[in-house]
């Protein structure tokens, strides 16, 4: 066993540490990373890769281009080959590169197959190194940061830990490269609205997200039981501490109850894609008994969502009730919905449950206070 008892660790390697000056990856600050993975493996510790840095890896091929989208995606694709072939020369063990997109991760069946992935590369010795699929993305598909991601794929793997890798010591009170008098947190045991607010975005031109996303991606995290730490990757010295069982940077405490696999995924990972929004007195026990949500109770239907996604179910008033997977589409809900406002007469068709109990994560409104 080793010194911080994790069996399984996501580690997250922001674009900074891949290409600092853009002018395509450097493996200066990934050989202390890469040092750091084959000593917890040495340490019995499985470890998954998360690694952005393609569009900056690849930023150096397209000199003199404008920094579109197509261009951008085009370095991703470029710059992808680049990151890994640094990433592989750095191991004497195999590496495996998954590219994903949030449509891999909403969707439960591709969701399995990407967990199962991963279970299977690890159990072969095999260090898998995941990105976004930056070059197929799109504003509706992408996760857009791999804070995010990193924090969806340390659940998938239900790993024990996830160690960000920044260009910063930590979370600071406030941004330290505008503010000189900005302070470390180096413990976070609640994520809340002012820890929010110290979070500023992206200084760098390389990085996405900033703070915030970290924060996010802790707040994913630490919910699935998983602690999470940001360290500083420009310094040896962070993942010295990390091997002794220091804390290099700030760590943020995992929930002491952490959320059901499922109602966590619909929470943290698949999000609604679209709303049911009911009546202000739909007193159905969603939680007991989810199949009395019929298309009777429909007042409205929000969004564009297909048989198998997540929705949000709310009252009229606003109170959010669920998170659940839905069995029809919107299309069809729209048209029971616009029946029941018709009030005409008792319906021809009904639906059948349009949620089930099983696939229903409850939010906090819902609990009656
Ligand atoms: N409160 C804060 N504490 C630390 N860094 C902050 C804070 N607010 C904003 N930042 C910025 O977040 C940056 C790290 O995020 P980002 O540039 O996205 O890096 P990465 O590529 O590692 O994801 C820091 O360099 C800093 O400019
Ligand atoms: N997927 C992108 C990185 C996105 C991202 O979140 O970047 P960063 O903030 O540096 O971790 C890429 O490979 O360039």
């Amino acid at each position: 066993m080793n010194e911080f008892n994790w069996k399984r660790i996501v580690i997250k390697v922001g674009s900074a540490l891949i290409a600092p000056d853009k002018k395509g990856c450097s493996s200066h600050y990934l050989l202390s990373i890469a040092q750091f993975i084959v000593r917890c493996r040495t340490l019995g510790v499985e470890v998954v890769l998360v690694s952005s840095g393609s569009i900056a890896a690849g930023a150096h091929m397209f000199s003199g281009a404008e920094p579109t989208l197509p261009v951008k995606k085009a370095m991703a694709a470029a710059g992808q080959t680049e990151m890994m072939a640094t990433w592989d020369r750095l191991f004497d063990f195999p590496t495996a590169q998954i590219l994903l997109t949030h449509a891999d991760l909403r969707n439960r069946d591709r969701y399995i197959s990407v967990k199962d992935t991963i279970d299977t590369l690890l159990s072969h010795g095999i260090l898998p190194i995941l990105n976004e699929n930056d070059t197929v993305t799109t504003d509706k598909l992408k996760v857009g940061d791999n804070d995010n991601l990193s924090a969806m794929l340390a659940a998938a793997a239900n790993a024990d830990a996830l160690i960000i890798c920044s260009d910063v010591d930590g979370l600071y009170d406030r941004n330290p490269h505008t503010h000189d008098d900005a302070t470390i947190l180096s413990e976070v045991n609640e994520i809340t609205e002012e820890i929010y607010a110290m979070a500023g975005g992206a200084t760098s031109d390389v990085g996405t997200g900033g703070m915030k996303t970290k924060i996010e991606a802790a707040e994913k995290a630490t919910s699935h039981g998983i602690e999470t730490f940001i360290v500083n990757g420009f310094t040896q010295l962070s993942f010295n501490m990390l091997l002794e069982g220091k804390n290099a940077g700030t760590i943020f405490k995992p929930y002491a109850e952490p959320m059901q696999e499922h109602v966590h995924w619909m929470t943290h990972t698949s999000k609604a894609q679209g709303e049911v929004i009911v009546e202000n007195d739909f007193d159905a026990a969603l939680d007991a008994d989810s199949e009395q949500l019929t298309s009777d109770e429909i007042l409205s239907v929000e969004g564009d969502f297909l048989v198998g996604d997540t929705i949000l179910v709310r009252k009229d008033d606003g109170t959010k009730l669920a998170n659940a997977k839905s069995n029809y589409s919107s299309c069809l809900l729209s048209f029971f919905a616009d029946r029941n406002n018709e009030q005409a007469g008792p319906a021809e068709y009904t639906s059948g449950p349009i949620i089930s109990e099983k696939n229903v994560a409850l939010l906090d409104e819902s609990k009656g206070d």
